[in-house]
């Protein structure tokens, strides 16, 4: 796998990617790479595309009281993991590539960033949407993988694509949980032992409001505050919202559960499609 850190370099790599008419597909990612972000790879090139991986920790996407300074950089252990894995190139630029002096554009996609992580991280959504504006700019690829555990996130970048005519196929794909149901995320290496412990409180709370709520049932939504915070999770939000209004109208799923809280000094997000009530 071969690694760029400057733009001049990329697009000579991504053109020699191209050269025998292959497709390219981007999997922007900030490092600290686990098998979720495989799972974006595997699903990338199941395609057939030739595979660009990007690890840029983006500090327009982090607010003043965030973690920019402690996000894990396992530069090494990254570069490994893409090479196992098949990653055709991988683009790592510093910030001055990125954001060379003057940098003066903010990319804002307004309604579907406001409400959930919007509110919650303010200004955090434009800095997702600038850099990956950039990425796309950067990489040109056909198409691009991101993962349902940020599913704002994927409804922010959809409508970008849609409303500045990007040209690209985005893809959502599933989110990879270890096996007690807590989703994978490179901010789970901040979790104590026991705070890890009490972190699955945080799927199983989706997974019983999820099905309470399917089941027709009311109250599912302070049942699940009331055991996060039993668990010790101080909580940002935890809503049931319309999927369309975060881009995906799919029959049979019409809402989204969508929870973000904080145990000890971690924040965790999570996620799960809620079907049609059987019981109205
Ligand atoms: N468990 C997961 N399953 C599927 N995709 C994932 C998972 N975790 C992260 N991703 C996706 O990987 C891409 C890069 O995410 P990122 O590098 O921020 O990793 P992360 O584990 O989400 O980190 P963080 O702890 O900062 O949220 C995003 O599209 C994200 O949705
Ligand atoms: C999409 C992204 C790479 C932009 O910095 C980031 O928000 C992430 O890792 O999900
Ligand atoms: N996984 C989304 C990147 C962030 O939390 O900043």
């Amino acid at each position: 796998m071969r690694i760029v850190h400057k733009l001049s370099d990329l697009r000579r790599a991504v053109a020699g990617l191209r050269g025998d008419g292959a497709a390219v597909a981007l999997v922007p990612t900030m490092g600290a790479l686990h098998a979720g972000h495989m799972a974006l790879v595997e699903a990338a090139q199941a395609s057939g595309a030739k595979v660009v991986a990007s690890i840029f920790v983006n500090p327009k996407q982090f607010g003043p009281t965030e973690d920019l300074a402690r996000y894990p950089r396992p530069a090494e252990a990254d570069t490994k993991l893409l090479t196992e894995h098949g990653c055709d190139l991988l683009w790592m630029p510093g910030v001055d590539e990125m954001y060379p002096a003057g940098f003066a554009t903010n990319v804002s996609v307004s309604g579907v960033s406001d409400g959930l992580d919007g509110a919650a991280r303010p200004g955090h959504f434009d800095g997702v949407a600038t850099v990956v504006a950039k990425l796309f700019n950067q990489v040109r690829p056909d198409a691009a993988y991101f993962g349902e555990k940020d599913f704002q996130q994927l409804a922010v970048i959809r409508r970008m694509v849609a409303d500045l005519d990007f040209g690209l196929e985005i893809v959502g794909v599933p989110t990879v949980r270890e096996s007690d149901g807590l989703a994978l995320s490179s901010r789970n290496a901040y979790l104590s032992a026991d705070e890890r412990a009490r972190a699955v409180a945080l799927p199983l709370a989706l997974t019983a409001a999820k099905r309470a709520t399917e089941a027709g049932e009311r109250g599912a939504i302070p049942a699940a505050m009331a055991s996060l915070a039993a668990a010790g999770f101080a909580i940002d939000y935890v809503e049931l919202v319309d999927a369309a209004t975060l881009g995906e109208p799919v029959p049979g799923r019409p809402r989204r559960l969508l929870a973000a809280a904080r145990i000890g000094t971690t924040r965790l997000i999570d996620n799960l499609p809620v079907a049609a009530s059987t019981n109205v």
